[in-house]
This record gives structure tokens, sequence and C-alpha cells, in this order.
């Protein structure tokens, strides 16, 4: 949950007007991402650090600019600090040192989080699943329950607005969870993990489906994922992180054509990056260093 909870004081608190920012020097051909239908930049991470109360560092001096409509992965190891970056892009955290520049303006309900788990309310119908956002944001009964419901459509959950979530699969589940992150029509969204608890088929198919989502609304998105394949799928950059206090050592723009289907995950292109980022991902990590 926590879907529409983004704008407030603790969102304030990860804002700065930074000087130490170093620019976007580790991406290569940006204007290959403005083709993406990348319009400037909607995020800056300047520095960021953040260490735990328990004096875990989990980061270390992040800079990495988010482009507006851009699909962006962050692809590291275990533990590197993937979800604390989103929770301090989200404003649930508030970094130790540095901090998130909003370039352009993020209000209360502009950002959506979608979770490994789909954490639907189990005593709650699908409809009033999806439709909770809206509600809690004050939108009119009649107006949000049209929106949820078209949400679910565009979801391939048409069919299943009164159902209980114990009645759906674990795709059709994460769907749902898709569709309520979505149903405020959020300029930003986090996906954490969204897909890893998900059978190799329905992964496959959530990715497309959550691309067909994108490529049709473009909102922002900031993907976790410890999945080469994936990330090289889904994204239009690729930010590889190192081992703690995780920082992002490299940048890959994935020079795939738009719309990615079947015919660009079988092609010599797609396996070409994959391996290619694997490499990077291991030089990362440091195991062939
Ligand atoms: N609330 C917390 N208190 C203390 N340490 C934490 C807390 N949350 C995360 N950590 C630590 O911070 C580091 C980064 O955690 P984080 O969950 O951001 O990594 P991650 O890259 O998302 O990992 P994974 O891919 O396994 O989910 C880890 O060492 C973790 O143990």
């Amino acid at each position: 949950m926590g879907f529409s909870s983004i704008g407030s004081t603790k969102a304030r608190a990860g804002l700065i007007s930074g000087s130490n920012w170093k620019g976007n020097s580790g991406c290569v051909r940006v204007a290959k991402q403005r083709d993406a239908g990348v319009s400037g930049d909607l995020l800056r991470l300047r520095g960021l650090g953040l260490t735990y109360a328990n004096g875990t560092r989990a980061l270390d001096n992040v800079d990495l600019a988010v482009g507006e409509g851009e699909f962006l992965s962050l692809l590291g190891p275990s533990g590197c600090g993937k979800s604390t970056i989103l929770r301090l892009v989200a404003g649930l955290l508030a970094p130790t040192t540095g901090g998130v520049e909003r370039v352009r303006p993020i209000t209360r309900g502009d950002t959506g989080f979608v979770f490994q788990e789909p954490t639907l309310m189990p005593w709650a119908r699908i409809i009033d699943n999806v439709r909770l956002p809206l509600d809690l944001a004050g939108v009119p009964r009649a107006e949000a329950q049209e929106r949820a419901e078209d949400g679910l459509a565009r979801v391939g959950l048409g069919d299943f607005l009164r159902a209980f979530p114990a009645e759906l699969s674990g795709g059709m589940k994460m769907r749902a969870a898709l569709a309520r992150a979505l149903v405020t029509a959020p300029r930003l969204l986090l996906l954490d993990e969204p897909f890893a608890a998900l059978d190799e088929i329905t992964r496959l198919k959530l990715n497309d489906d959550l691309l067909a989502l994108w490529e049709r609304e473009r909102f922002t998105a900031i993907f976790v994922t410890h999945s080469v394949f994936e990330s090289v799928y889904l994204s239009g950059r690729i930010a590889i992180m190192g081992p703690r206090p995780g920082r992002v050592v490299e940048q890959v723009t994935v020079e795939l054509p738009w719309p990615r289907d079947l015919s660009v995950r079988t092609g010599t292109a797609y396996g070409a990056l994959c391996r290619d980022v694997s490499d990077r991902l291991h030089r990362a990590m440091g195991a062939l260093i």
C-alpha cells in the first residue's frame, strides 16, 4: 500500500538543491533515451547516502538522474541498496547525505509503488482494493468506481471485479496490484522486484503487460530487479549497482527497438546485450576484478 502518501513532509525531507552533483556522466548515448520518450530529468539523486539507525551503511554517494517518461532499472546484487533508493525516492526515508531533487514538481498522489508481494486487503473485493487510493484521495465514488473498473480492464481483470484476492492466481494478484498503483495515474511508478515471486511464464507475460501500460501511459518507471534478462528487456537504461555500501557503478543504455516483444526477446541483439550487462554486473560486484 502507500501509493498516494508520497507528497508528505517526509517526502520533502529528501529534497536538496545540491552542490555535489556529478551529472549524468555514466550514461552512454543519452539521445537514444530521448527517442524512447524521455523528455528531460524528473529526478536527480545527488550524493545520496543512507546509514540506517543500526549503523549499516546502505548507500554511499549515489548519483543518478531519472528522465521523465523513462523506464529505468536498478540492477545489482542482494543488499546493495536498491530498495533503499526506492524508499528514499518515495520519501519514506530521509537521506543521511545528499538528496533527491525533484526537478519537476511531484505532488501527493503522483507516485505509485508496487512491491514484490501484491499486498492486497484479503477481506476486500478486487474492485475495492483497486479503488482504495482514489477513495483515500477523496475522489467522488462514481468516478472512482469507473476509474478502478477501467484500470482492472486494462490489466485483463475486467471479469474479476468482485473476486476476493484469495480467488486469484499469483499473476492475477500482481496485475491487480499494478492496476491499484496506476489508478491514480501516477507520474512516477516505483517497482520493487514485483515479479520475483512469480513463475517464469507468468513473469514474461507480466513484463509485456507492464511495458504495454508504460507505452500507453508513459509514467516514469524505476524498476528494481536482480535479473539481467528482465532489466534488458524492460528498460531504456540500466543503472548497475555495486555491493554495499551501494552506489551506481555504471549506466547502460539499452538500444533495443520499441515496442519490445517476442521478436526482440528472441533476437541476437537481446542475447548480446544480456551477456554484456551480465559481464558489467559481475565486474561491478568485483567478481572479475
Ligand atoms: N530498516 C533497516 N535497518 C537496518 N538495515 C537495513 C534496513 N533495511 C535495509 N537494511 C540493510 O541495508 C542494506 C541495503 O538493503 P536493501 O533492502 O536496500 O538492499 P537491496 O539491494 O534492495 O536488497 P535485495 O535485492 O536483497 O532486496 C542491506 O545490508 C540491508 O540489510
